[in-house]
Parts: structure tokens; C-alpha cells; sequence
């Protein structure tokens, strides 16, 4: 499940491309400390990039919107990023 979720989430965002942002589907983790390191890991990644999602956690949750402000749609960055959430998320 969480293998085809993954390579969705880079399908939507290239596919999306002229949309306003992407939202890519909700990740379901194990537990929440899970969750919570998953996010930990693309913070550090996104804050290397200035480069920021938006997002909701509840418990073992992640919903991520993937969008840049700067051009009010998607950008390289999104899709960058993207591909960062996509391999971090392979590695759970
Ligand atoms: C001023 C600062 O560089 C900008 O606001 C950065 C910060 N993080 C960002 N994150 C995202 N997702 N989109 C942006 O356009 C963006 N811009």
C-alpha cells in the first residue's frame, strides 16, 4: 500500500502541473512517533530547500499539499520535494 502510494504522489504532482497545488493522498504510517519522524525528515529536507508543504497530521496520518506561493501553482520544487516524500516514504 504504501509502495503504490508513493509513486501516485509524483504521478499526481507531474500530471497536476498547471493546478494550483497538489494534494497528495493521505499517508497512512504504523504508528504516530512514526509519523512524526516521517515529518521530521522531509521538515529538515524542505527547510533545506525554503521550500515548505502544507500539512495535517493526526495520529498515524500525514496529508501533504504541495504547492509555491511565489507562482500561485506547481513549481520544480514541488516536484522535487515530491520525489523526497516519495523516497522517504519507500524507506518505511
Ligand atoms: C520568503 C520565502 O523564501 C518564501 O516564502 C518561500 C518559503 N517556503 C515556501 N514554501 C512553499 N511551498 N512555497 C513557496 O513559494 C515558498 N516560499
Amino acid at each position: 500500500m504504501l509502495r503504490n502510494c508513493a509513486k501516485l504522489w509524483c504521478l499526481n504532482c507531474v500530471l497536476d502541473e498547471f493546478r494550483e497545488s497538489c494534494d497528495l493522498p493521505a499517508l497512512r504510517l504504523f504508528s504516530f512517533p512514526q509519523a512524526f519522524g516521517f515529518m521530521c525528515r522531509v521538515a529538515l529536507q524542505a527547510e533545506k530547500m525554503n521550500h515548505h508543504p502544507e500539512w495535517f497530521n493526526v495520529y498515524n496520518k500525514v496529508q501533504i499539499t504541495l504547492s509555491t506561493h511565489d507562482c500561485g501553482g506547481l513549481s520544480k520544487k514541488d516536484i522535487r520535494l515530491a520525489k523526497f516524500i516519495d523516497k522517504v516514504a519507500l524507506s518505511l
